[in-house]
């Protein structure tokens, strides 16, 4: 099938590469020249494990890219990939999805056979009908329902396993309301279906909508829970990953989701729990226990700098900051619980040496008077504590670097570095 996917970030360009992969025709829209050029270089735009290999063997082939919409007419199908980044009062900005769906509208006018348009970005319900339907009806010559036609397709993919994710994801979402929009939808994802053989929901468009807000708001109260359990774990002297290995074994609870530490950060569940929340009060309801969900997961980083305080006067001291991504494999930091955390001990005087595999370049954006090391040993060495953030798998293997350390403090927020003699060791939960 010929596919277009308006906006290539972490969403579109793994779709996109996944679906040529799958043996569509695709192509990429987005506003942004390098990321296009980058594109049809056969460069994968983002870091991503595995999408490097699927764009440098489909770019060229059945993936290009462009910054013009007009692509999308000689397509059957299109996805929007927009970003829906969180306004102040934490509602979801709708202006980059209004303004993709008006370009397409310019560009299927002329179109006659019926062209579907699915919104696989995250966004509250109604917003597919309001303003992809909306702008797609107001240009002359588009009818909805007759030579348009909209779908919403949420996106589960997680960063740092976004290729594996989507190509073995445990179900397909399609919302839709018109019959030939669904078979359009079906079409699409049936060479995955075949090869993976996920659950395929059939639903409503607001549905399919909610079900995205849903999913996130779950997961992330999940993560909640078991921090709340683990920080009172923490106080009985409790090991709360003992306690989680046994309770992840009802299969009721399951066993994902239940790592406790400083917290969820990233591009989705912080804006996603703030929408879903500003959306219930919009509609007249208080949301507290996401009030309470949210609470949790701002003070884990405010845990953590206080269990550090109990064994270093952090003011004019040195601390290593070990992981700025917000989750391993990926050089994303949006939201990531090394900002407060940074935050944090730069307010209490400290001088921070921090590392990351991959997402210092970015970090030192957000914060470029911090020194960044070109190793995990290079951030130890001579510091007066340590703060483990992120779960990259090489923490696991530290252990006489931090004999290089002036005061061997380690404050572990991920469970990663293993408890020994000669280490002044402390778990956040446990
Ligand atoms: N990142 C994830 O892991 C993830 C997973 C599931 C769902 N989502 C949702 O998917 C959506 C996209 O997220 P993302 O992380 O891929 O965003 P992103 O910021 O990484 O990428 C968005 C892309 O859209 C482009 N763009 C902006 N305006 C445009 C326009 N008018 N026309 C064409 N291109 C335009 C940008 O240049 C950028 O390349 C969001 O709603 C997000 O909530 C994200
Ligand atoms: O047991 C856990 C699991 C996760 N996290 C943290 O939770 C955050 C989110 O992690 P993860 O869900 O793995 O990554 P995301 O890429 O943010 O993926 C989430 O957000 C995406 C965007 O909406 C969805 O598509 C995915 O299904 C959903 O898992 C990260 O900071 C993790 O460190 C924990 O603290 N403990």
């Amino acid at each position: 099938m010929d596919v277009s996917i308006v906006g290539s970030g972490y969403v579109g360009t793994t779709v996109a590469a996944c679906f040529a992969d799958l043996g569509h025709d695709v192509v990429n829209v987005d506003v942004d020249e390098d990321v296009v050029a980058s594109i049809n270089d056969g460069n994968a735009p983002i870091h991503e494990p595995g999408l490097a290999e699927l764009v440098e063997e489909n770019a060229g082939d059945g993936l290009r890219a462009t910054t013009e919409y007009s692509a999308v007419r000689d397509t059957d199908v299109t996805f929007l990939a927009l970003p829906t980044p969180s306004r102040d009062d934490g509602s979801i900005d709708r202006s980059a999805i209004r303004a993709g769906a008006e370009s397409l509208a310019t560009a299927l006018s002329s179109k006659t056979e019926g062209h579907t348009v699915v919104v696989k970005s995250t966004v509250v319900p109604g917003t597919t009908e309001e303003v992809v339907g909306t702008a797609l009806e107001a240009v002359e010559g588009n009818t909805l329902g007759e030579n348009v036609g909209i779908g919403m397709n949420p996106e589960f993919l997680r960063e740092g396993s976004a290729v594996e994710d989507f190509l073995d994801p445990d179900k397909v979402v399609l919302g839709w309301e018109t019959d030939w929009v669904g078979e359009a939808m079906r079409a699409v994802f049936d060479p995955l279906v075949d090869r993976a053989d996920p659950v395929v929901v059939d639903t409503g468009i607001r549905e399919a909508e909610f079900i995205k807000y849903a999913n996130n708001a779950f997961l992330a109260s999940k993560v909640s829970l078991i921090n709340e359990l683990g920080n009172i774990a923490k106080e009985f002297g409790v090991d709360s990953y003992e306690v989680a290995d046994a309770i992840g074994l009802d299969h009721r609870i399951s066993e994902h989701f239940l790592r406790s530490g400083v917290g969820w950060g990233g591009s989705c569940f912080p804006k996603d729990v703030d929408a879903l929340r500003a959306a219930a009060r919009e509609v007249g309801y208080e949301p507290e226990l996401l009030d309470a969900v949210v609470a949790v997961n701002d003070e884990q980083p405010e845990r953590m700098l206080a269990l550090l305080e109990r064994h270093v006067d952090v003011d004019d001291t040195t601390i290593a900051v070990l992981g700025l991504s917000f989750k391993p494999h990926t050089d994303d930091i949006r939201n990531s619980r090394a900002i407060p955390i940074i935050r944090g001990l730069t307010e209490r005087g400290a001088t921070v040496w921090a590392y990351d595999p991959v997402a210092a370049e970015e970090m030192r954006e957000v914060f470029p008077g911090v020194s960044y090391a070109a190793s995990a040993a290079g951030a130890l060495d001579g510091a007066d504590g340590a703060l483990v953030v992120t779960d990259w798998p090489e923490f696991e293997d530290l252990d006489e670097e931090f004999d290089a350390m002036r005061t061997p403090v380690v404050v572990d927020g991920r469970r990663v570095v293993d408890r020994r003699d000669g280490l002044i060791y402390e778990g956040l939960t446990w």
